[in-house]
């Protein structure tokens, strides 16, 4: 599985610095609120932090927040030098404004890469964002390793947030892909869908990509992730893709699993923003 060699990578990497200069990198969370996803992934992101030897520091804050009281723990983080990366855990709650907590992290820790700054660098030609957001990036290294031609392609990104879809679309062209954005305002999106060679769907919809709306031999990476009921699953519902995985894996030529694909290598990628973020801080190969 690509993340878990991914993780062996850095946890190799983070020794080598720990010994060679005494620096452990450091990844603050803070979680507001206590959304019982966004505390799965929040834990998920600790454990893995664990397993490679990454310090993680976490603060939770209650629904009820203000955007002050937040902003006063990332300034906190900003100026710890034993924190590399700060992840502000979205959706934060509805009386924030998302951006304008999310603006006060420092763009030199910003590892979610969700920080004007880093967007912009992403957008524009002949530059380099520092940080690229951790599930994008997750979805073409999967590409990068099961040595998917992006070249050239034509490529379908199905959703246009400013945490997924928007910025894999970026990274799509980056490669040479000629690039299509399917939207909820897309009419009979299966017309620009049916010629992708490559396809990154991040919706949130269940099973809403058909077999029948792929080019034979497409690639496919489902970012969705939906619960569904189900009575044979001990938490009374398991998680599906945006993808119909049976119908797509008779037509495409990969698709990614939900759950066991793109979300592990969101979180591996989370780790790598972080380790690289602590090499640059100490001038660290
Ligand atoms: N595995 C991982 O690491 C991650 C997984 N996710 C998952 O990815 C999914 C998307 O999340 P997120 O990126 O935050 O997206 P949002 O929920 O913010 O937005 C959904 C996007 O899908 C579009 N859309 C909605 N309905 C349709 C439709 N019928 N046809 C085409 N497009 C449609 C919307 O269009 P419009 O812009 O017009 O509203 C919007 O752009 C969710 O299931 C989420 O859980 C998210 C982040 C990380
Ligand atoms: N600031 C911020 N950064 C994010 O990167 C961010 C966020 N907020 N908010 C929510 C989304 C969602 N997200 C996931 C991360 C890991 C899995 C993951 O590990 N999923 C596993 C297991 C899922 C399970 O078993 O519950 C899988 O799909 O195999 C899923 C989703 C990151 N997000
Ligand atoms: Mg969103």
């Amino acid at each position: 599985m690509v993340a878990k060699q991914i993780r062996d990578e850095i946890t190799a990497e983070v020794l080598k610095m720990k010994e060679a200069i005494g620096v452990v990198p450091g990844l603050a969370v803070i979680l507001v609120g206590d959304r019982k996803d966004s505390v799965t992934y929040v834990r998920n992101k600790k454990k893995a932090c664990e397993s490679v030897g990454i310090n993680s520091f976490e603060v939770r804050l209650p629904e009820d927040s203000t955007e002050q009281e937040v902003i006063k723990f990332i300034s906190k983080f900003n100026n710890d030098p034993s924190v590399h990366g700060i992840l502000v855990q979205l959706p934060l709650p509805s009386h924030m404004d998302e951006q304008n907590v999310l603006n006060a992290v420092d763009i030199e820790k910003d590892v979610d890469g969700f920080h004007p700054l880093n967007i912009g660098r992403l957008a524009m030609r002949g530059r380099d964002p520092l940080f690229v957001p951790c599930t994008p990036k997750g979805c073409i290294e999967l590409l990068h390793r099961y040595a998917v031609e992006i070249k050239g392609k034509r490529a379908v990104v199905i959703g246009r947030s400013n945490i997924v879809g928007m910025p894999a679309a970026l990274l799509l062209q980056r490669e040479d892909a000629t690039v299509s954005i399917v939207h909820s305002r897309t009419k009979n999106p299966e017309e620009i869908i049916k010629h992708a060679d490559i396809i990154i769907s991040a919706v949130g919809q269940p099973n809403m990509v058909r077999g029948s709306w792929l080019k034979p031999g497409a690639v496919v990476i489902d970012v969705g992730i939906n619960p569904v009921e189900d009575a044979n699953s001990p938490r009374g519902y398991k998680l599906v893709g945006d993808v119909c995985y049976e119908e797509a894996c008779k037509v495409a030529s990969a698709v990614t699993p939900v759950p066991g694909g793109v979300g592990p290598m969101t979180i591996a990628m989370l780790l790598s923003n972080t380790l690289s973020s602590a090499k640059r801080t100490h001038n660290f190969q």
